[in-house]
């Protein structure tokens, strides 16, 4: 189940709230300036697959996607418990981070938690499949895959280079909860 727990970015330790209905999550993340929306990936992709697969299987929702924004760039990241990468896989999203761009995630399998800190506030986003989360430009955050990953995420962008990050020093996202595996 999709869930968000929000913070104060000084208490790790104590959520303020934790939310699980859909249109919760989606209001309360809406007021920040964050989208996320319950969409349907019906085509049946287990983690693992590949990218072409992926995006065969899901090319109408990408190119409403495309059109309604104007991304340019499409990837895929598929990742599965016996990923021969999968430590560092883990380790490139874990600090925190931003993009110059929106950050556009359609989970079509399995699950990964977006942490977000908006103002003096942090956002835990446990996605599942079905999810489509953006992140405007510019916001702080970092993504956990877990120990065990298992999920498969389209990625839009609007630059031809796809994912470029800058990292802000940060230890913050070591104070935060990972994903529980
Ligand atoms: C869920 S896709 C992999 C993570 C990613 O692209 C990113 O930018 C995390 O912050
Ligand atoms: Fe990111
Ligand atoms: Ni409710």
């Amino acid at each position: 189940m999709s869930r968000l727990t929000v913070y104060h970015e000084a208490s790790p330790e104590l959520p303020n709230k934790m939310l699980t209905h859909v249109e919760d999550i989606a209001s309360t993340l809406a007021s920040v300036g964050v989208r996320f929306e319950r969409w349907q990936a019906q085509a049946p992709i287990a983690p693992g697959a590949s990218s072409d697969e992926v995006l065969a299987a899901y090319r109408s929702q990408i190119d409403q996607l495309m059109s309604e924004r104007g991304y340019i760039t499409v990837d895929v990241v598929s990742m599965t418990r016996d990923h021969p990468q999968k430590a560092e896989m883990r380790a490139k999203f874990l600090d925190e981070h931003r993009h110059g761009e929106d950050e556009v995630r359609f989970f079509v399998a399995g699950r990964g938690l977006f942490t977000l800190h908006i103002d003096d506030h942090v956002y835990a986003v446990l996605c599942e499949k079905n999810d489509l989360i953006s992140v405007p430009a510019g916001t702080r955050h970092w993504f956990d895959m877990g120990d065990e990953p298992h999920f498969v995420a389209i990625r839009l962008f609007n630059n031809p280079e796809g994912w470029v990050a800058k990292f802000t020093g940060e230890d913050i996202a070591g104070r935060f909860p990972r994903l529980e595996d």
